[in-house]
């Protein structure tokens, strides 16, 4: 039924829930936009989101948590309180009614940056990922995988102001694309890693591919 309602009232088959992820300035951005549009072309009915983010207070603390100094064990707590009013007030009510959500990371993000990057303890990220969302998880993760320096300088060739994680050194990414590489080992099935290194038209196709592989047939 792909994602659309039926008008006989029956119940919608559950939508489906794809998540992107990847050091600062991997190129997720671009690639989002191209595989709601292909999801859409297949009539598919599709919420892009993204986090920290997606709803007004998330969006609120997303502000906190990209511009603020706070405790590491802060910063994690906040990662999932946004991400518990995300799942609420949207996620979940999308995925019930037969909506696909795109989503600009998630509790992957938390494991790679608190975790990894900033030494958050494992049985503290997974204390808070139980609490938050106990079975969910994606169906289907894009792993953007790519040196540091070449994401380093293409955030620094954007212009922009760098936030508060744009502005770490090269040895927090390092570790951040380690930790993202150890959780997609821990879950090969969903987590799909795609060489980020390349021109964006090769990283497109390999999406497109796997999401139709994964998800569309
Ligand atoms: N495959 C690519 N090769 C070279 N530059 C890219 C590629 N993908 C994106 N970029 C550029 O790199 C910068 C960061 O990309 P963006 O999509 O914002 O990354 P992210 O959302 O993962 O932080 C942008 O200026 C974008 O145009
Ligand atoms: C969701 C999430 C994001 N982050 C960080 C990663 C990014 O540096 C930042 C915002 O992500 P993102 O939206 O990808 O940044 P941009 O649009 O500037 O490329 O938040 C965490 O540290 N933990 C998390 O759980």
């Amino acid at each position: 039924m792909n994602g659309k309602a039926s008008s006989r009232g029956e119940q919608a088959p559950r939508g489906r829930f794809i998540t992107f992820e990847g050091i600062d300035g991997a190129g997720k951005s671009s690639q989002i936009a191209a595989t709601v549009e292909l999801l859409r072309a297949r009539g598919i009915d599709v919420e892009q989101s993204r986090e920290p983010g997606g709803t007004p207070l998330g969006e609120r603390l997303r502000e906190l948590l990209l511009h603020e100094p706070m405790h590491l064990e802060t910063e994690a707590m906040l990662m999932f309180a946004a991400r518990r009013e995300h799942l609420a007030a949207r996620i979940e009510p999308a995925l019930a009614a037969g909506r696909w959500v795109v989503c600009d990371r998630f509790s992957d993000a938390t494991f790679a940056y608190q975790v990894g990057g900033r030494g958050l303890a494992r049985d503290k990220f997974e204390a808070l990922e139980a609490w938050v969302h106990p079975r969910l998880q994606p169906d289907l993760t894009l792993l953007f995988d790519l040196p540091p320096e070449t994401a380093a300088a293409r955030v620094a060739s954007t212009g922009a102001d760098p936030d508060r994680f744009e502005r770490e050194r090269r040895d927090f990414f390092e570790r951040v694309r380690d930790a993202y590489l150890e959780r997609a080992r821990l879950a090969p099935r969903r987590i799909r890693v795609v060489d980020a290194d390349r021109a964006p038209e090769l990283i497109r196709a390999d999406i497109e591919r796997i999401v139709r592989e994964s998800l569309l047939t």
